[in-house]
């Protein structure tokens, strides 16, 4: 059997997938579904590929072989700008462009692919439900502590209302209380609204409290 977990109503549905380094391959035969409201985390050791993962599932790579299926289409079928905005990826660190914080939420609402205009008081709600504050959407968001841009990246994915999002690492820069926070957020939205998450973690207990599934990636094929 290929290394795969699997759920009925699949979102998200990933077959005979191969990662890669360059062309160097990590992991090959990746069977992943995603059904809305799952949580799913990755784990697996240091290099294995997660990462990679997620960077391939969100088309920001390419894969060496396999499908990518989300809602039934591929990103070909939706278009790349589109796809992203549907399986949209929260990278370990904080990528904000030196503008405010303010102006790093409305950014992604400036193409066209935005559907929708930019939700001014859900940014604002957000802003204060993760304890970063709203008063802070004013400020550069380079100035802000690590912790913070975390947080503010994650909102800005979050204000796109994407069915699926890839989580890289999302509590490595917080503090006890701010994880407390980032985890009522998304099992909120995942009960209530239906995300569904791929997270990847070094953290078990993020991993068995947080997520309703795991898939443990094995070691890589090939050492790159
Ligand atoms: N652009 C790249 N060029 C060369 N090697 C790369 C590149 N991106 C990733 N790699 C290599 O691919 C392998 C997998 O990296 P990846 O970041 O996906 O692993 P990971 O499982 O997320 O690791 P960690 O748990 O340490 O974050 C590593 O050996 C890494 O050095």
């Amino acid at each position: 059997m290929p290394p795969s977990t699997q759920s009925t109503h699949a979102l998200l549905q990933i077959q005979g997938l191969a990662i890669a380094a360059g062309d160097v391959p990590l992991q090959t035969n990746l069977h992943l579904d995603l059904a809305p409201g799952e949580l799913l985390a990755i784990t697996g050791p240091s290099g294995c590929g997660k990462t990679t993962l997620l960077r391939t599932v969100t088309a920001l790579q390419p894969a060496l072989a396999g499908t990518i299926r989300l809602q039934g289409r591929t990103p070909e079928e939706w278009g790349w700008a589109a796809f992203r905005r549907k399986a949209t990826l929260v990278t370990q660190r904080p990528t904000l462009l030196d503008l405010t914080v303010e102006e790093n939420l409305r950014r992604p609402f400036h193409y066209r692919t935005a559907a929708t205009p930019y939700p001014e008081q859900r940014a604002r709600d957000l802003m204060e439900e993760l304890a970063v504050g709203a008063d802070r959407l004013t400020q550069a968001a380079r100035t802000l502590s690590i912790g913070q841009q975390q947080r503010v990246c994650l909102i800005r994915a979050l204000l796109m209302d994407p069915p699926v999002l890839c989580l890289d690492e999302p509590t490595s820069a917080l503090d006890p209380d701010a994880v407390g926070l980032v985890e009522r957020l998304i099992r909120r939205l995942a009960q209530d609204d239906g995300l569904a998450a791929l997270v990847v973690t070094h953290d078990p207990r993020l991993a068995a409290e947080w997520c309703t599934r795991q898939f443990l990636m094995p070691r890589a094929e090939a050492t790159v």
